[in-house]
């Protein structure tokens, strides 16, 4: 493997539920994250409020700081992760990140329905990389999907369960005949509920969601005053009965849609509880799962299901931004690639296992070997012979592949395509009878 020796510097701010979580995995799997990202990642720093709580980490006493405006100018931070929540001192501090050279991860939905027109237009002027797939749905990957798998299709209407605590709350209502107060310290113990429940409770976490969702859905921006927001606190045991009575099940919904205006066409959205039929996929959502469901002009009824809320959960979607904005900052570090993306050529595709032959041009300095090797690994597909022409922004590999079906090769082609390191995939052949 080709990794760095110089590695990626990640701070992290606030080590709660999420922070806490984050900050295990990014030590416990950080051979296999430098693995992935083609370079180490180092934990340099994690700012808190209270240095004196005590900590289920492992990690150096002297990471911690609660100086975390500090931490965010030391001007040698690859990536800063926020997990503080709330929008100040988060916003300043993300706004400071950016200015001071690094890329952002956030899971901090109400900063950005508050302010993210600002936070964004600071990431580009940066040029780095403004992260948040943790912020809607915990750990389902949501974000990425609307922004880029069906940034070509038409979309019609978002229905999301995106709010993990209500769920619970109601689920545990309805099957356990838990009473609110009840099931609402259990979701705070769990981990789920926000710093101050009412933001749960009241329908503004699942609002904050409702307005990013609406905004990656239809290509435009909402604030949370743009959304019509009522929450669970009103919905009693007897609604609750009721609803099982006619079978139904009441849901806390974030429903993001175009809707005619005397002014013409606008996108609304808004938050309620709702009676949802047991036929319907988003009435088997329990506890604290979410679920978003898409409805679009050509793909269709899409649902994204998952943990909607946390610490682990939402670690996951934290690490998979981490790794991402990672591998960005690497083959900006150890040297930027050409930027033009690959022109992939695939032979017409069967249904056959067999090998191939592929000629991918690459920029070799960003750690690419890793990141290549993982991308064919990940599809199931495993190299055969590797080999390097060239050295630097020139190089080439030519790879065969051991026997591999044909779909798991298209898949792994296209991902490569993506890849800034990756500057042409310029032949597939298929090695008929392996060499
Ligand atoms: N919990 C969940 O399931 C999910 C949470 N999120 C989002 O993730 C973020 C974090 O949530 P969560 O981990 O639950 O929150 P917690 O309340 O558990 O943790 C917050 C952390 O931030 C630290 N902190 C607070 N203020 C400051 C400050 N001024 N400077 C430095 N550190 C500070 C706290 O320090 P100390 O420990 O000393 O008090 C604590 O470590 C929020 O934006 C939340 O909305 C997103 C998806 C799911
Ligand atoms: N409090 C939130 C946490 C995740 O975003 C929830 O319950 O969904």
């Amino acid at each position: 493997m080709n990794a760095h020796d110089r590695p990626l510097r990640v701070a992290l701010l606030g080590c709660g539920v999420v922070g806490t979580e984050v900050a295990r995995r990014l030590t416990r799997d950080a051979d296999e994250l430098a693995q992935r990202v083609g370079a180490p990642l180092e934990l340099v720093g994690i700012a808190v409020r209270n240095l004196d709580t005590p900590r289920d980490l492992d990690v150096p006493a002297e990471l911690f700081t609660d100086d975390a405006a500090a931490l965010v100018r030391r001007g040698d931070l690859d990536i800063v992760v926020e997990v503080v929540g709330g929008i100040e001192p988060a916003g300043d501090l993300i706004r400071a990140a950016l200015e001071h050279g690094a890329s952002v991860v956030t899971a901090n939905k109400a900063l950005l329905a508050d302010q993210g027109a600002d936070l964004f237009e600071a990431a580009d002027k940066a040029q780095r990389d403004l992260s948040f797939e943790a912020a809607i749905a915990g750990a389902i990957p949501i974000v990425r999907p609307l922004r880029e798998s069906l940034a070509g299709d038409r979309i019609r209407r978002v229905l999301g369960i995106v709010n993990g605590t209500t769920n619970y709350i109601l689920d545990q209502m309805t099957t356990l005949g838990q009473t609110f107060d009840e099931a609402l310290a259990e979701a705070q113990r769990l981990g789920y509920a926000e710093a101050d429940p009412t933001a749960d409770v009241e329908g503004h976490d699942a609002a904050a969601k409702a307005a990013l969702l609406a905004g990656l859905a239809f290509h435009t921006h909402l604030t949370l005053d743009d959304v019509h927001c009522e929450g669970i606190t009103s919905v009693t045991a007897d609604a609750v009965q009721s609803a099982a009575e006619m079978g139904s099940v009441v849901k806390l919904l974030a429903i993001c849609e175009q809707i005619d205006t005397p002014d013409g066409p606008a996108v609304g959205a808004r938050v309620h509880p709702a009676m949802v039929p047991l036929s319907h996929p988003l009435a088997s959502v329990r506890g604290a799962y979410n679920a978003v469901f898409v409805e679009s002009e050509a793909a269709g009824e899409l649902m994204f299901y998952g943990p909607g809320a946390g610490g682990a959960p939402t670690a996951s979607a934290v690490l998979g931004d981490i790794v991402s904005a990672a591998r960005n900052r690497a083959s900006d570090v150890f040297g930027p690639g050409e930027t033009s993306h690959a022109d992939v050529r695939l032979l017409p595709i069967g249904s056959a296992h067999t090998q191939y032959h592929l000629v991918i041009e690459v920029d070799d300095r960003a750690g690419v070997l890793a990141i290549i090797a993982q991308e064919f690994a990940r599809f199931g597909v495993s190299i055969k012979t590797l080999r390097q022409e060239g050295l630097g922004s020139d190089a080439r590999l030519i790879i065969v592949t051991h026997e591999a079906e044909d779909a798991s090769l298209a898949a792994t082609v296209e991902i490569l395509r993506g890849l800034e390191v990756v500057r042409d995939v310029s032949s597939v052949m298929r090695v008929e009878g392996g060499s």
